[in-house]
């Protein structure tokens, strides 16, 4: 499927989905950001974020890149201060986040890595859980299960786009526009493609 790309996006990109209406909102200047996620067998590690941007929801480790750093290395380094483990992180995808009013926009590096060291621990900022992307031997979840789903509700909206592909290896790119709602940030509008020589 052929559609323009957002701006912002650029590469030979195959939609995967879309969705929201209204324009995509202007922005002057990106900041950047990691987010890490590790993955052992059908389970991935997932943050309960406790301070900061995206307090009460979980997400994968992550935050700004520091002056210096490369994207790779504040990934690791990200890892290491929020969950206390030590990974070989591999570049998984990318992806442009705006907030309406923010007037610059998120870019952020987000990896993955089928292995890790050390033992997850909770810190200041996270609160590492296991959860399982398989689907239950039932084909139900109960709350009896050891582990459970991927706790999509609790996580911010454009996760449940991308995370599938994540898990999969295959590479993706991807913005969404979000506006506040109340309270909380409401994914307006998204675009998330794969990687044309991916497929
Ligand atoms: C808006 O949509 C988002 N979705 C997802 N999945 N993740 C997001 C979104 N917006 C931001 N993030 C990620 C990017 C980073 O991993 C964190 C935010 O980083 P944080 O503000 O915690 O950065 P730190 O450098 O750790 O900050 P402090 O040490 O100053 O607390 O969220």
């Amino acid at each position: 499927m052929t559609s323009a790309l957002p701006p912002g996006l650029e590469g030979n990109l195959v939609e995967y989905v879309r969705g929201g209406e209204g324009d995509w909102l202007p922005f002057d200047q990106k900041r950047f950001y990691t987010n890490a996620f590790v993955i052992q067998g059908d389970k991935i590690l997932l943050g309960w974020k406790k301070r900061g941007f995206g307090v009460n929801k979980y997400n994968g480790f992550g935050g700004k890149v520091e002056l210096g750093e490369t994207p790779a290395e504040a990934a690791m380094r990200e890892l290491k201060e929020e969950a206390g483990i030590v990974a070989p992180l591999e570049h998984a995808g990318s992806l442009l986040f705006m907030t309406k009013g923010a007037g610059w926009a998120f870019q952020i590096e987000i990896f993955s890595a089928r292995s890790y060291s050390g033992i997850p621990i909770e810190t200041d900022e996270m609160r590492p859980e296991w959860f399982s992307f398989a689907p239950p031997a039932s084909g139900v979840f109960d709350t009896n299960e050891s582990v459970m789903p991927i706790p999509y509700e609790k996580m911010w909206d454009d996760d449940v786009y991308w995370l599938p592909l994540l898990v999969q290896g295959r590479k993706f790119v991807g913005r969404a526009d979000f506006v506040m709602e109340g309270d909380e940030f409401k994914m307006a509008r998204h675009w998330f493609g794969t990687i044309k020589s991916d497929h």
